[in-house]
């Protein structure tokens, strides 16, 4: 079972602070290693004020590349987008630098644009710096969602493929996600969570149950990575 190292904070704009200096400390490293730096930030509500502390701090945006942990099968005009979402919130002023790596291709359906998806992430360095993901009040992380079909190869811990399709049930749409193996090929890894709904999920997921229930358990079994749990209320 892998480390997990709680972070505690009054509030969100103190932890804001704190994480984007955590992750400031993280890109200078890889960077400083070698001469790139990696990032993979999750989507949804959660991350924006991380993104928005991130975009002032003094980094070589330009040796930076990002990518997302999962994507909504829409066009960045929609609100619902990741990608969108991020560009808004991060990759503004010298931010707006680094290079960035969508997961959405042209295809109609995750499932046709998986092969062209993991083409782009192979410019990822790896292992990644840093991998910041969320958590929905379901237990799922990034796109990895109970019930989901894809949910069974996407947490193999042998598949080749970096990203696959996957259809959560009852959901608005279809979207692209990083397997578990790509998410654990990082140095680093953050849970970044918010409230006290998703800090109960949080403690009923590191409680004994299946991982398909709530597949963030796979990150904090796993053994590979140790955890980083940033949490305000
Ligand atoms: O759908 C998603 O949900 C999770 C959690 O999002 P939040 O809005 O509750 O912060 C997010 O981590 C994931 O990237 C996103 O696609």
């Amino acid at each position: 079972m892998t480390e997990i190292q709680n972070h505690v904070f009054e509030n969100g704009a103190q932890l804001a602070d704190t994480l984007a200096n955590y992750v400031t400390e993280a890109i200078n490293a890889g960077i400083a290693e070698r001469g790139r730096a990696s990032l993979v930030l999750s989507g949804g509500s959660t991350p924006a004020r991380l993104f928005q502390q991130l975009a002032t701090r003094p980094i070589a945006w330009a040796d930076v590349t990002v990518t997302l942990t999962d994507e909504r099968w829409v066009d960045e005009t929609s609100e619902d987008s990741n990608a969108a979402m991020l560009r808004r919130e991060l990759l503004t002023g010298e931010a707006a630098a680094a290079k960035f790596i969508s997961l959405k291709t042209e295809h109609a359906t995750p499932g046709e644009g998986e092969t062209a998806c993991a083409e782009r992430l192979a410019a990822l360095p790896v292992p990644y710096d840093l991998v910041v993901l969320g958590m929905g009040t379901d237990g799922h992380t990034a796109s990895l969602f109970p019930g989901d079909a894809n949910l069974g190869p996407a947490l193999d811990p042998d598949t080749a493929q970096p990203c696959i399709a996957a259809n959560p049930p009852g959901a608005a749409q279809a979207r692209m996600t990083l397997t578990l193996p790509s998410l654990l090929s990082c140095r680093r890894l953050v849970l970044l969570i918010s409230g006290a709904e998703k800090r109960a999920v949080l403690e009923k997921a590191l409680e004994d149950g299946p991982v398909e229930d709530m597949p963030v358990r796979a990150l904090l079994r796993q053994d590979a990575v140790p955890v980083d749990v940033f949490w305000a209320p």
